[in-house]
């Protein structure tokens, strides 16, 4: 319960969370320390590791350890199959692909996984992950049947079977570098349902502007990924999200 415990207490102290994710397979992993450290700098809470396409092995290993040999902030996997776990990361979103049309992403990796989790310290946190249009890899990579955009009521009782089933957490993904993020309505509308339970929104959100509008309509946690490996001072960038979002 340690990086859960700790994200509560964030939410808690400032309102919402600033999640940073880094994708292995983007650059060596001395560039994505120096990446996360940055982050951290600008005030990012936590570093997610990840990614739909090869972000597994060696690379992910050594990505994880030399993140953690530069900043304090939890580091927790976001893993695109069993092979995206890592035994040096601090947690892992143990998540569900809950609109997948393949089995492989709403149970058996998981079962893969289990065994490393179990003898590892990773700290599981268990979330529904549901893949909103226009999914881009993730959705393609997960065989999504993608929730429509105008649909908010569907990503609602999604959102709900999920909460019925245990889930803690819940992420709604417009899919990494999507041309807008997830909506304020549909936001909105989960959690509602979602009630005491986090909310997750990602996906395209490139702005203050945007993170905030997210964050309003109930996101409590606001992750961003594509436009960290774009800009040119990831500090400054993480700060002007960070700041239109916490209290
Ligand atoms: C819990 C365990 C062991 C496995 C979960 C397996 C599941 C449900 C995966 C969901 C489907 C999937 C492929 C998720 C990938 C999540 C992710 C890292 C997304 C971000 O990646 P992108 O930035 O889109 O990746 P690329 O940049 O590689 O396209
Ligand atoms: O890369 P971006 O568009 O920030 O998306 C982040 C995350 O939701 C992808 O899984
Ligand atoms: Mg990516």
């Amino acid at each position: 319960m340690q990086v859960e415990a700790h994200l509560q207490k964030i939410i808690d102290q400032e309102g919402k969370v600033h999640l940073t994710l880094i994708d292995p397979a983007s650059q060596t992993p001395e560039r994505a320390a120096e990446i996360a450290l940055a982050a951290v700098k600008g005030g990012t809470d936590a570093i997610m590791i990840g990614g739909s396409t090869g972000a597994s092995g060696t690379l992910l290993d050594e990505t994880v350890i030399k993140i953690k040999e530069k900043v304090d902030v939890p580091t927790i996997l976001f893993p695109g199959s069993s092979a995206g776990l890592s035994r040096y990361a601090d947690a892992v979103f143990f998540m569900s692909l809950l609109n997948s049309r393949d089995l492989g992403y709403v149970i058996t990796n998981q079962v893969l996984g289990a065994p490393l989790v179990y003898q590892s310290q990773i700290e599981p946190i268990s979330m529904a992950y549901l893949i909103v249009e226009p999914g881009g890899t993730v959705g393609w990579v997960g065989d999504a049947k993608l929730i429509p955009r105008k649909k908010p009521e569907l990503a609602a009782v999604y959102a709900l079977a999920g909460k019925y089933l245990g889930m803690h957490y819940t992420y709604l993904e417009a899919g990494s570098g999507a041309d807008k993020p997830i909506n304020p309505e549909m936001i909105g509308a989960v959690k509602q349902v979602l009630g005491e339970n986090k909310l997750i929104v990602g996906g395209g959100i490139r702005d203050a502007e945007a993170a905030k509008l997210c964050a309003l309509a109930g996101a409590d946690m606001i992750v961003t990924g594509t436009v960290l490996e774009e800009v040119r001072d990831v500090t400054v960038k993480v700060a002007e999200l960070v700041s239109a979002i916490k209290r």
